[in-house]
């Protein structure tokens, strides 16, 4: 469903080249949630980027379906991320004075599905991320953990294909964010989505089927369970697991 195909993504910053994502090739099969697995800066948002079409790779090919993602025009990278996409986002982006529920539905309208039936679906997707009692809420009036489950609710409100999930629980306490990941472990298995899971936190990584690790922009070899990965990273630093 989704394929980097040695993927290069290189910034430069003044007199330095920051190696940003260095060659990886990666698959994500529909029905599988593979965790990027790796500290600050190991480039996880980057291949996120790559992937939503937000940013172009300097080589190689990133496939979603068999299309190249960077060969798509304007329009029809908007209408991929609007239909096929469910981006979770790091910092939310959800627009201000707009309630919960009209923010969880706003890709539904942009698509061109009535409001009723846009807000009848994401009301649903509120239900199921536990905000049933805020859907009146503009986002300034929630709290850091409830915007972001707005923004899981609207990045799949659309049923999407591929999800995208940028430290979906960085900002949940452990019972939601437990219950925000085996949501996406489902609907990832139940609707044969192929989920990308970008986490820098052991515990999120155990909800993927495959983990992979990503350090300075290389993915580590091998693909491994979430506890030979914490393993290997508590070696790294010198503490026990
Ligand atoms: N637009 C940009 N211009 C210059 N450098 C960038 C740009 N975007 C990312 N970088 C650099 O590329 C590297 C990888 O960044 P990226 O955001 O992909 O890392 P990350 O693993 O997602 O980090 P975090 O866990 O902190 O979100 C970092 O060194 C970052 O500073």
């Amino acid at each position: 469903m989704l394929e980097f195909r040695d993927v290069v993504k290189h910034y430069r910053s003044g007199d330095s080249v920051v190696r940003a994502v260095d060659g990886v090739s990666l698959e994500v099969a529909a029905g599988e949630l593979v965790a990027l697995y790796g500290p600050s800066g190991s480039g996880k948002t980057t291949m996120l980027m790559l992937a939503a079409g937000l940013d172009r790779p300097d080589r190689g090919e990133v496939r979603c379906d068999g299309r190249s993602v960077a060969g798509m025009s304007a329009e029809e990278a908007t209408r991929y991320r609007r239909t096929q996409l469910g981006f979770i986002w790091q910092q939310f982006h959800l627009a201000p004075g707009m309630s919960a529920l009209d923010n969880a539905a706003m890709k539904l309208i942009a698509e061109g599905l009535g409001r009723r039936a846009a807000r009848r679906r994401a009301a649903r997707w509120l239900e199921l991320v536990g905000l049933a009692e805020r859907t009146r809420h503009p986002p300034e009036q929630l709290s850091t953990g409830e915007r972001q489950r707005v923004a899981i609710a609207r990045a799949l409100a659309n049923e999407p294909r591929l999800i995208l999930a940028d430290e979906p629980t960085g900002n949940l306490d452990t019972t939601r964010g437990q219950a925000v990941l085996t949501l996406l472990a489902q609907i990832t298995r139940d609707a044969g989505v192929a989920t990308v899971l970008v986490t820098h936190d052991p515990t999120a990584a155990a909800y993927a089927d495959r983990v992979r690790t990503l350090r300075d922009g290389i993915l580590l070899d091998g693909a491994a369970t979430a506890a030979e990965e914490v393993a290997r990273d508590a070696a790294a630093k010198g503490t026990a697991p």
